[in-house]
């Protein structure tokens, strides 16, 4: 039995086999064989065995992904089926010699160095990706290789891995996958946030879990307090499932409150949202009882995709959203990609320093026909409900200006082609650039809203990669220099009558609720996992002692660790959780 120690990204505890996501090794030497005709055989079971898997694939994600989504593995079928390409390995074979494994691989080469090399079409680059991806597979079935594909998991498991990316993530089935373990990340990196919407537990940052756990290992991920633990002796099991039982049965406490409005002690009342990344999501939002939807992560929806989504299909998913959110209130976030968010259609450059780089609202202001397409479809489905729009990384007014300027100019063209759109649409900034929540005074003069994004907020403020687990005790919302940006973008808001709403994942830690409700925040948004659990803590705390401890955690306390111990020493309700 060993134990890992990493960050505790997603409540809960998974108990199960460990399912190992390896990089296959598909390398080999190209050679020959004397046997062409059993070569001939050994491709054929090949392309029927990765026929059997795509098709396989193809069923599962149809499930999860919309039908143009899964229209990808369609594509696949088609190129493992391909006639010339069938026909060309089986020549290579017969005219050269070579092995099947070879034959595939030379074969592919070849097409993929063509299709890639043709950078005026799109279309044919993407399918040199998918020669790629299906011969890969063909290969690995020929050498005996097993590729991990987390589409097709159909048992319970723990997933393991280096890492997961946000779209890796997206692929997980909860009713299958229990937890997963992995060896970098933080508890801001967008895979852990997206482990805390699926309600997974999750630990990341374990420095080694891939490395130390072997496929079909015993494991438990304890998302609670960060460990890992491989091949448990019984006891151990034992005591795990206990502390399970525990936290399910304060799950279950939390769960009456589902229809209740967020009010502390003394009455005051706060509104409880959720976040989300695409509209698959809404379901946690609605069994979870939040109020409103305070951060709709939107470059989800177009990294689910294989091209950039048009305009009637972005348009398509808004209005999903705010007709389930039935005149709620939600705040889109127009598209904030860059940092570790990709789009394999959206080449970027290379830098240096990703998180520091050309990133969201800088991509939309320099190239604005994305902007104006989303703002579009935005504006087409705003008569659907309550619609908020929201500029992510926004540094200084000019950018809000201009990004406020799109807006109007496309609602002006929108409203004189006849279209109706709603006039209630209030405009506010992510504030998650310390340049912006200093000068917060400022901008409220301007926006309808701020909504404080801790994750940059504090990953800038305290010079800290959000994603590299060797800073992560960095990672301090309490720490003072946080605190007080956070308390002047709430007094800033409040002095121009303006609100201040919380979207990063400080808005869902019990220990900042204390303080947050003190210093008056509007909105609090969060994975929806965590609404009821902050909804149940509110109702204990008396707002105008919360006012005062705030106070004096913001003017007293030198280091992260001291504001910490005045808030655990204010409010023992937070060692019940
Ligand atoms: C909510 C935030 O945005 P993201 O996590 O998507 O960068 C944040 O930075 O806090
Ligand atoms: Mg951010």
């Amino acid at each position: 039995m060993t134990k890992l120690t990493g960050i505790a990204a997603s409540d809960g505890i998974a108990i199960a086999k460990a399912f190992l996501v390896e990089e296959p090794d598909l390398s080999f030497e190209i050679s020959k064989s004397d046997d062409s005709q059993q070569e001939k055989e050994r491709l054929a079971t090949a392309i029927a065995d990765s026929k059997v898997e795509i098709e396989k694939i193809k069923d599962v994600a149809s499930k999860s992904l919309s039908a143009e989504e899964a229209q990808v593995f369609d594509a696949h079928l088609m190129v493992l089926e391909d006639p010339e390409l069938r026909t060309a390995y089986e020549q290579k074979i017969d005219d050269e010699g070579l092995n099947a494994q070879s034959a595939v691989r030379q074969t592919a080469d070849f097409y993929i160095d063509i299709f890639k090399g043709m950078e005026d079409n799109p279309y044919m680059q993407e399918r040199a990706a998918d020669i790629k991806d299906v011969t890969d597979r063909l290969v690995a079935h020929l050498l005996g290789v097993r590729i991990p594909d987390l589409s097709t998991i159909d048992e319970e498991v723990v997933v393991v891995a280096y890492d997961l990316t946000p779209s890796d993530t997206a692929q997980l089935n909860r009713t299958y996958v229990k937890g997963f373990a992995t060896d970098i990340g933080g508890r801001t990196s967008h895979s852990a946030i997206m482990s805390r919407s699926l309600e997974i537990a999750a630990v990341v940052g374990s420095g080694s879990a891939s490395k130390e756990i072997k496929d079909g290992d015993m494991v438990i991920v304890d998302g609670l307090n960060g460990e890992v633990i491989i091949n448990p002796d019984d006891a151990t099991i034992a005591e795990y499932k206990a502390t399970l039982d525990a936290f399910l049965a304060r799950k279950a406490e939390w769960e009456k409150l589902k229809d209740a409005e967020t009010l502390s002690k003394d009455g005051k009342k706060f509104e409880l949202a959720a976040n989300i990344g695409t509209p698959k999501d809404l379901t946690g939002v609605h069994d979870n009882g939040a109020e409103a939807i305070g951060l709709y992560r939107t470059e989800f929806l177009y990294m689910d995709s294989d091209e950039m989504p048009t305009e009637d299909e972005q348009f398509e998913s808004y209005k999903v959203v705010l007709e389930s959110m039935e005149g709620h209130p939600v705040v889109v976030r127009t598209m904030d990609i860059g940092g570790d968010k990709h789009l394999p259609y959206l080449e970027l450059p290379e830098e240096m320093n990703p998180f520091l780089g050309y990133r969201a609202i800088r991509i939309g202001l320099n190239q604005p026909e994305l902007l104006r397409v989303q703002l579009r479809a935005l504006l087409r489905a705003s008569v659907y409900g309550t619609l908020r729009i929201m500029f992510p990384m926004i540094s200084n007014l000019p950018e809000f200006r201009a990004a406020k300027a799109i807006f109007e100019e496309e609602k002006a063209k929108l409203v004189s082609e006849g279209v109706e759109v709603a006039d209630n649409i209030q405009v506010g900034i992510m504030i998650e650039i310390p340049a912006a929540a200093v000068l917060a005074d400022q901008f409220a003069k301007e926006v309808d809203f701020f909504s404080i994004g801790t994750n940059d907020l504090i990953q800038y403020t305290m010079a800290a990669d959000r994603m590299n687990e060797h800073v992560s005790y960095l990672y301090q919302p309490f720490n003072p220099s946080v605190l007080r940006l956070i308390k002047n973008v709430i007094d800033a808001s409040h002095k121009e009558g303006k609100w201040t709403g919380m979207c990063g994942e400080v808005a869902g830690e019990p220990m900042a609720a204390p303080l947050l409700v003190g210093m008056g925040l509007d909105e609090f948004s969060m994975s929806a996992s965590s609404v009821l659990k902050i909804r149940s803590l509110i109702s204990k705390l008396d707002s105008e002692k919360m006012a005062a401890l705030a106070d004096k955690v913001v003017n007293e306390a030198t280091t992260s660790d001291e504001a910490e111990e005045m808030i655990r020493e204010a409010v023992p309700e937070l060692a019940e959780l």
